[in-house]
């Protein structure tokens, strides 16, 4: 497992130019090495972030068509709803870029728009399986879950990441895959979320911070080790952390 490397970034701005560059990086070393790359969005300021991406030089130089899209986690409401990461990631960022549909891995927008969390859940898993199936994903000869080359991770205030949230149960699940929570503690409450052993499969696990909100819980985890979700983040071969200022600021 890979220990915790941190970056502090002056401004946002760099820090977003950051994010390109890696993910741009990660891109081209998986395309050349296995023809693809799978990437996993969080929801949330993520998205802003990436934005950089749809630039000069990273634009035109991706191979997008060569892209496999997923979420770490999702709110089950319908896909046109302001809620949804879906929507959040299709209209500030998937949608300006040539990655085909097919390549795009939503929540079932059917059970998603009637609110069935668990059947989300059930149906991702089956999703993620299928395209184990397809080689699409390996499964990690180490951890034996699934093993996306990145994930693009944010983290609460209360120091969640993906919807495993402080004091409750989906943090320990292990065995699944995918799992549901419908008490969500940021809303909207239904949700659903990746398991850790699967976030911690991932190759390359990239944690990006901002704002002063944050703060507090990033020194509870960097500073006193506070076995808050976000701390127990791992990675196959990198585990880094992406800071502005201020959410470093009380380090
Ligand atoms: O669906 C969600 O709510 C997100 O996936 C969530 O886990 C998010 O990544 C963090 O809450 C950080 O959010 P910000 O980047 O907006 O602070």
């Amino acid at each position: 497992m890979a220990s915790r490397k941190m970056i502090v970034f002056p401004s946002k701005n760099e820090l977003s130019e950051a994010i390109a560059e890696y993910t741009a990086n990660l891109s081209a070393k998986f395309c050349k090495e296995k023809g693809l790359f799978t990437v996993v969005l969080s929801g949330g300021d993520l998205i802003d972030w990436l934005c950089k991406l749809l630039q000069p030089p990273y634009l035109n130089s991706i191979e997008w068509s060569k892209w496999h899209v997923f979420w770490v986690d999702e709110r089950v409401c319908s896909c046109d709803d302001p809620n949804s990461n879906y929507k959040l990631a299709m209209d500030g960022f998937l949608s300006k870029v040539p990655i085909p549909n097919k390549n795009i891995y939503a929540i079932d927008k059917h059970y998603a728009a009637d609110g069935n969390a668990e059947h989300c859940a059930v149906l991702y898993q089956e999703c993620l399986e299928n395209l184990v199936k397809e080689s699409i994903i390996p499964i990690s000869p180490k951890t034996h879950y699934p093993q996306f080359d990145l994930q693009l991770l944010g983290m609460g205030p209360d120091g969640h990441m993906a919807s495993l949230f402080p004091g409750h149960p989906q943090i320990n699940v292990t065995d699944k895959w995918v799992t549901h929570i419908t008490d969500s503690p940021k809303p909207p409450p239904k949700r659903i979320t990746m398991t850790l052993p699967v976030i911690n499969s991932s190759s390359y696990n990239l944690m990006a911070v901002c704002d002063k909100e944050q703060a507090h819980a990033v020194a509870e985890i960097m500073k006193h080790n506070k076995p808050l979700p976000s701390a127990h983040l791992s990675a196959q071969v990198e585990n880094v952390w992406y800071l502005d200022q201020a959410a470093a600021s009380m380090l």
